[in-house]
């Protein structure tokens, strides 16, 4: 059941508590209650999901951030590869956690990605052959929204029929997604066509699917893991509440056993205990997951310390190693015989339209998030490449029909196209730190976004290649000029000082509790996910990526707590 209150809970102790009702927690809410002698409790910082409309419309996804009710409303530390900007980084805050604001886009990297982990933490469970059922196991592939014909532009035998998550294409016809194919048939090299980007091998330009259902609907852990089992007698959901502390009573085996949490609704409100009696999970995402282990006295004991706050396991690789994909946006005026994405946001009867068309038919502009394809590119030139492979992207692009910029407003007048540009395998590194010991305070967020040159590199090429693209004469009459002061005969220099100025984040932070051996002083849990020099307590959300996929993440966070499912249901059962 949903409670609003820890007053309201019918119990004090629980066999699992799962910290946020997230992505990766509500899997886990919903495959450990299948067991119905296990007791679970949920416990959510943020509000249901039902509060909003807009989080049911895909189009609208972009109302949902940054400063609203539905996100932890944080900003970066000053990025030195930014000239020193500062970054807003929202975070889901609501049931569904992240997956209830993101863009929706559904990929799932490459074979090297998931075969790199698997190397890395040397379980074998994390390649890619053994993580692709529980890919399948995730989702179904449904009909788009508007019932197009799909054929050659998805493989459906890769993909799950019987899964909570629903995914689909993209259910409304862009003016530009004809060039876009055009281009891999006028420059098959550079950008060959690839019929499906969930294959394992990513690499070309293809349909990007969506968490999107047939009647044109956001689909997130919340819709697809949580509502349907709510209310199983054996789960408790517990929301506007927040975890402010893990708690060690005792040992088992000579190792602190955290066997309670503290809650609170507010900063001043009084703290309430709740038991586990199998574990507490940790699933409160890449940013809030390190923060909350910190609180807890899990980290670098000496800056620890230095807020007040008593060590209790020393892992000195807490909130470090986060990466994220930096995102540059490129714009150039176009001549459009469509409605753009600009024409809508200058027009609110336009849009309310387009909304009432949403509602009553479910299809229409607003069932489609935008960018219905994708490239995923090896940047070649002298540039290194930290990829996982010969699989695994270094470049990501992907194409609107407007003007898209995370760092600037649209202009009054004009159509535009966009380019998105991100770095897929950054080399960069940043880390998540404690500014405080309160639970109510932000942490210092540093993403290290271009802070290694070595990606600012490849950053330049990847805006070289977008505008390689448009040379394609399927573009001719289209485009019309660049919108920036980026033109093909910008040096790098040039590009490189543009992408300072306006790159901002692809919202994926990862990696900031990776996993590694159980041997090696490396790394925050073991292969099982379980945190080291700790009982009772293991992590699974996105902070246990030991590299930072080569995709948008969520298809991959949604597969590694598929397979906790497994793994902590075997070691209880
Ligand atoms: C704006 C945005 C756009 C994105 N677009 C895409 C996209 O198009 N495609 C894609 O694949 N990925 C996208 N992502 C990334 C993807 O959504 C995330 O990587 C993924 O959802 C993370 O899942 P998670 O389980 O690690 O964390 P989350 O889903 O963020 O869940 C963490 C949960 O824990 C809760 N929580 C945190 N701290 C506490 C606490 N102390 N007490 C109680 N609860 C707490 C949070 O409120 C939240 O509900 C986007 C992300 C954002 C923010």
């Amino acid at each position: 059941a949903l409670h609003t209150a820890p007053s309201q809970l019918s119990r004090t102790e629980y066999d699992f508590v799962i910290v946020g009702a997230g992505t990766a927690g509500n899997v886990l809410a919903n495959r450990l209650s299948e067991e119905s002698s296990f007791t679970v409790l949920v416990v959510e910082a943020g509000i249901p999901n039902s509060a909003v409309v807009a989080d049911e419309v895909p189009y609208l996804a972009s109302t949902l951030f940054p400063n609203t009710p539905l996100t932890w409303n944080y900003t970066t530390a000053s990025q030195s590869g930014l000239n020193g900007r500062e970054i807003t980084y929202p975070r889901g805050r609501a049931l569904g956690g992240s997956s209830t604001i993101n863009l929706q886009a559904w990929t799932r990297a490459s074979r090297d990605d998931w075969d790199r982990f698997a190397n890395f933490t040397g379980d074998s469970g994390w390649s890619w052959d053994e993580i692709f059922p529980y890919m399948i196991k995730s989702e179904s592939l449904v009909q788009p929204p508007d019932h197009h014909n799909t054929s050659g532009a998805i493989v459906p035998s890769l993909h799950g029929t019987t899964g909570p998550v629903q995914i689909s294409l993209g259910g409304f016809p862009m003016e530009t997604d004809q060039r876009v194919l055009n281009t891999t048939q006028e420059l098959p090299e550079e950008f060959p066509f690839n019929e499906d980007m969930n294959s394992g091998s990513p690499l070309g330009i293809g349909w990007l699917p969506f968490s999107v259902d047939t009647q044109g609907k956001r689909s997130s852990s919340a819709t697809a893991y949580l509502q349907p089992i709510i209310s199983r007698p054996n789960v408790d959901v517990l929301v506007m509440t927040q975890v402010t502390q893990i708690i060690a009573s005792g040992t088992v085996n000579g190792l602190p056993h955290f066997d309670a949490i503290q809650v609170a609704q507010s900063r001043t409100s009084s703290r309430m205990q709740i038991m586990a009696k199998k574990e507490v999970i940790l699933s409160a995402g890449a940013v809030n997951s390190p923060l909350l282990l910190q609180l807890s006295g899990i980290g670098n004991p000496a800056t620890l310390r230095a807020v007040g706050i008593k060590p209790i396991v020393e892992l000195n690789d807490v909130g470090q190693n986060l990466a994220d994909h930096p995102f540059l946006t490129v714009q150039w005026s176009v001549d459009s015989t469509a409605e753009t994405t600009d024409l809508i946001a200058r027009n609110a009867t336009l849009a309310n339209q387009l909304l009432q068309e949403w509602e009553t038919t479910g299809t229409g502009r607003y069932c489609d998030p935008g960018s219905n394809q994708v490239a995923w590119l090896k940047a070649g030139g002298d540039t290194q490449d930290a990829s996982a492979g010969p699989t695994a992207a270094q470049i990501e692009l992907m194409f609107f029909d407007g003007f898209v910029s995370l760092v600037q407003g649209i202009p009054a007048t004009g159509d535009f196209f966009t380019v998105g540009v991100a770095v897929s395998s950054p080399f960069s590194r940043g880390s998540i730190t404690l500014a405080s010991n309160d639970p109510f305070d932000s942490p210092v967020i540093d993403p290290g976004l271009l802070s290694d040159s070595r990606d600012m590199s490849v950053m330049v090429q990847a805006v070289k290649m977008a505008m390689q693209m448009l040379q394609a004469s399927t573009w001719d009459g289209y485009i019309l000029k660049p919108a920036t002061e980026l033109s093909p005969t910008s040096s790098d220099a040039e590009i490189a000082n543009f992408a300072r100025n306006f790159t901002s984040t692809e919202f994926h932070p990862a990696g900031s509790l990776r996993m590694a051996p159980s041997s090696s002083q490396e790394g925050v849990v073991n292969p099982n996910l379980q945190v080291k020099g700790a009982s009772g307590l293991r992590v699974v959300d996105a902070s246990v990526f030991p590299f930072i996929p080569a995709g948008h993440l969520q298809a991959c966070v949604y597969a590694v707590a598929e397979r906790a499912g497994d793994l902590i249901k075997q070691d209880w059962l």
